[in-house]
């Protein structure tokens, strides 16, 4: 097994930089399917940069690489010790190389371990099969579609849908409840794991385990065929789209397990999986740990090279005046966030704040470290790199889910003078009031464009709190085209909580039973 580490090395580089082949004609066809011109098609076709310029600058396809998670069949006999060994080093090293982010944080205290090793992390399951190789799966969940997981205790009354009872069709009403709850949040579109029965526990273990099928497979299951083929139909009747921007398509991908239950539970298990669908696998010689396969499509076998170089050329030729953008420099005033409305591209030049959870609330009750009026905060946990010299890099730098920050984020307007607020999946009712009363908005960047925003931080010009961790850091940096769109204003708007209510609307238009 003198390969095992490099192998496993390769692996990680793979799944986090290279997009799987399955998962990219998912997005191509969704590309397909939605309407020309809109804001989705539009986040659509910056979703598909950002996967070519992951490809070719071999990093990060989104800032969180998730919970490393491994899956590794192995034949009787194959030393799970050694390889265990070898999964932490290649770990440790491939966030070293900035391949991973450093992920793992102390529950506690917050402390980052600094190179995604500590209690519970990574997560590595063996098991043992009858063939002569060792397969080794990783999937990288990131947080934010993590936290869109939803477990459902059968009979429950769901919000839209009314009661799901202990059948076929309850079931059927989870999962679209599910794909409702999620709104924009997780990434859209997105991919969904559903786990039929078990415990508690078992339960999301099947759900998750759902997502390492291949997106184009069928189930051979007749009853759970009906149900994905169902989901993977209506779910895009719901109008969320991507990002949550409204559109066509919402759901990548369906797939529903089953497994025994007790006869007191009834348990309807759903992961839920970004359109940043980082999981692979290797087939390795059992003596030497080479390569021998792939369990999915490389993505290099499903390019997006030529969509990248028309996209590319359509912006060199589209004039500044013909582009709708706004473009605002920071600090910005008053004066320019009250002309903004929902629905404006901004353009940001000047320099951006990152600020997410350890910062909000540290902000609460201490003053900052630099003046912010005026200032843009970037709800962002990046990927940095340290250079030779000292210099920091931004390597990986998509925004992070913003509701985490609504209870902080009116007062630190406020407190602050902050103008413009930087991140995905939109804000609640708290925000929406302060930015009406202080004049700041709300703009959502494209969740998981990590290498797609990197490019637009040219230096980085400080960095405060690196204490709180790389990803919680509060950094400094001078930015240059940062397009995002205002989807929240200083007028009482919010496309979120049009999108949420008109979603509800069709949620429940799948009241009436469909599977008797
Ligand atoms: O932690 C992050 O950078 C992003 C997270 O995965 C999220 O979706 O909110
Ligand atoms: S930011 Fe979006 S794409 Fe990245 S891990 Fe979180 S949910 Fe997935």
């Amino acid at each position: 097994m003198q390969h095992f580490y490099q192998s496993v090395y390769d692996l990680i580089v793979e799944t986090s930089t290279n997009l799987p082949g399955d998962v990219r004609r998912a997005v191509q066809a969704a590309q397909i399917k939605e309407d020309n011109g809109t804001r989705s098609a539009l986040s659509l076709s910056r979703i598909a940069d950002n996967i070519h310029m992951a490809e070719t600058n071999v990093s990060p396809i989104c800032q969180d690489t998730g919970m490393p998670t491994f899956i590794i069949h192995c034949p009787v006999g194959a030393n799970q010790i050694v390889m265990k060994k070898h999964i932490l080093e290649a770990v440790a090293n491939a966030t070293k190389a900035s391949k991973l982010r450093t992920n793992s944080v102390d529950s506690l205290t917050g402390a980052n371990s600094g190179d995604n090793l500590g209690p519970g992390t990574p997560v590595i399951h063996f098991e043992q099969w009858e063939r002569d190789d060792v397969e080794v799966k990783l999937i990288l969940k990131g947080g934010g579609c993590e936290n869109k997981n939803i477990q459902y205790s059968l009979p429950a009354d769901l919000e839209g849908v009314g009661k799901a009872g202990r059948d076929l069709d309850g079931i059927r009403k989870c999962v679209m409840h599910a794909v409702y709850q999620a709104q924009g949040q997780g990434c859209s579109a997105g991919f969904i794991g559903v786990g039929i029965g078990g415990d508690r526990t078992s339960g999301y273990e099947l759900a998750k385990h759902q997502l390492l099928r291949h997106v184009d497979d069928v189930n051979p299951h007749p009853d759970l065929r009906k149900v994905e083929e169902y989901v993977m139909e209506h779910a895009n009747t719901l109008g969320i789209g991507t990002m949550g921007f409204g559109g066509q398509v919402t759901l990548l991908g369906c797939k529903v397990g089953v497994m025994n239950r007790l006869p007191a539970s009834f348990f309807v298990s759903v992961a839920y999986n970004c359109w940043a669908f980082r999981r692979q696998g290797v087939i390795l010689n059992a003596e030497t740990g080479e390569i021998n396969g792939w369990s999915y499509p490389r993505g290099t076998e499903v390019s997006f090279q030529e969509a990248f170089e028309a996209s590319a050329e359509e912006a060199r030729n589209t004039p500044q005046e013909e582009r709708r953008e706004i473009v605002l420099t920071t600090p910005i005033s008053e004066e320019q966030i009250r002309s903004l409305k929902v629905g404006d591209v901004v353009v940001i030049n000047g320099t951006m704040h990152t600020g997410r959870d350890a910062l909000h609330k540290y902000l609460m009750d201490h003053d900052a470290p630099i003046d912010l009026n005026g200032a843009a905060i970037y709800h962002c946990g990046p990927v940095m790199a340290k250079d030779d010299a000292g210099e920091w890099h931004v390597k990986a730098a998509g925004p992070t889910t913003s509701i985490r920050e609504e209870p902080y984020q009116g007062d630190i307007i406020k407190k602050f003078g902050i103008r413009a607020v930087i991140g995905k999946g939109g804000m609640g009712p708290k925000t929406l009031a302060a930015l009406k009363d202080h004049g700041g908005v709300y703009l959502n960047a494209i969740g998981g464009a990590a290498q797609y925003y990197a490019q637009c931080f040219k230096k980085v010009e400080g960095v405060d709190y690196l204490e709180f961790g790389i990803p919680e850091a509060m950094w400094h940096l001078e930015t240059e085209g940062f397009a995002a769109i205002v989807t929240m204003d200083s007028h009482g708007n919010s496309l979120h909580a049009d999108v949420e209510k008109n979603s509800l609307e069709k949620l429940a238009a799948l009241k009436e039973p469909v599977f008797k």
